[in-house]
């Protein structure tokens, strides 16, 4: 039974995800999403899950950040889940009189209008998980008032639900991967997606357009593209990229050498089934038998076979 790390303590959405993609796997509370892939980089845990990014607001930049650095983890599955956010506290309060709001920030950012409505004098802090705010909620000296979580977190943590489906929107879907350490990749399905980032070698006008260039000629549709900065100074970003296919089909292959020619550094954050299971429109030229014919073409025609 595998151990899987993942951002807890039991009751975060990302454990209904773990839940979901790993249903035997043993489970590896961690404080963060750091702690997670720390936890599998030494040995501690098989995997983790990790949130990704969400329909409303975008990247979880602390899990792009962190996958990009240290040592390689590769993504090996994903799952697009709906959340949905209540307002949890004490029994016995009143929504009238919360002060402060305790929840992770992607709740916050996903919430903003129930808040600014019914909530608009209260101060809301971020906390590490909805689940780690609804277990500080629920002990008696909390200087918080009320968490933003899971109902079931709610549940676990003896909290009441105030309000529920306090989302700004209820079509919000939230992507969770599931990462390892380096090893054999998920076979193709033809309903695949890789991840990798990159890093310019220098900066000058068209760097981007000429990394972008290396999908396009091969007819690799983009589903993510993301900057993130180095931390070298004001200006210096690298790359976080999203697109259809797996590595193992020659166009996908192609684009990712193409990069590692022209970039400093790629690194490759795995080829893995897409949740939606939708298979990429394959543009006329592009496919493994167009790519296996035209390099059979070129060797003959390096040997004088025209
Ligand atoms: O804090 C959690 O429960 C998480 O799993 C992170 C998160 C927060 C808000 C929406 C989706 C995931």
């Amino acid at each position: 039974m595998p151990k899987l790390a993942y951002l807890g303590p039991e009751g975060t959405f990302t454990e209904e995800a773990l839940r979901i993609l790993a249903p035997g796997a043993e489970r590896l509370p961690s404080t963060n999403v750091p702690a997670a892939l720390e936890a599998v980089r030494r040995g501690q845990a098989d995997g983790a899950v990790v949130p990704l990014e969400n329909s409303l607001e975008g990247a979880i930049t602390t899990t792009l950040d962190e996958l990009a650095r240290g040592e390689s983890l590769l993504i090996n599955a994903e799952l697009l889940l709906p959340v949905e956010f209540s307002l949890l506290a004490r029994p016995g309060t009143e929504i009238a009189h919360i002060k402060r709001v305790f929840t992770h920030p992607a709740a916050i950012t996903q919430c903003r209008n129930f808040i600014a409505r019914e909530l608009p004098d209260a101060v809301v802090v971020a906390a590490s998980s909805t689940a780690a705010a609804a277990q500080e909620v629920a002990l008696p000296g909390s200087p918080y008032d009320a968490a933003i979580a899971a109902r079931i977190a709610g549940e676990h943590y003896g909290l009441v639900e105030l309000a529920g489906g306090i989302g700004d929107r209820s079509d919000t879907v939230t992507r969770f991967v599931q990462v390892s350490r380096p090893g054999p990749l998920p076979e193709p399905t033809g309903a695949d997606r890789t991840s990798l980032v990159a890093f310019l070698a220098d900066d000058h006008p068209g760097a981007l357009l000429e990394m972008l260039t290396e999908f396009s000629v091969r007819g690799v549709n983009l589903s993510r593209i993301e900057s993130r900065p180095t931390g070298d100074g004001i200006g210096r970003y690298f790359f976080h990229f999203d697109f259809e296919g797996h590595v193992a089909d020659a166009r996908v292959g192609e684009a990712v050498s193409g990069l590692h020619r022209i970039c400093s550094r790629v690194r490759f954050l795995g080829s893995y089934p897409r949740a939606d299971a939708l298979s990429p429109q394959i543009k006329r030229g592009t496919g493994d038998d167009d790519f296996a014919e035209a390099a059979s073409w070129l060797d003959r025609i390096r040997t004088g076979q025209v």
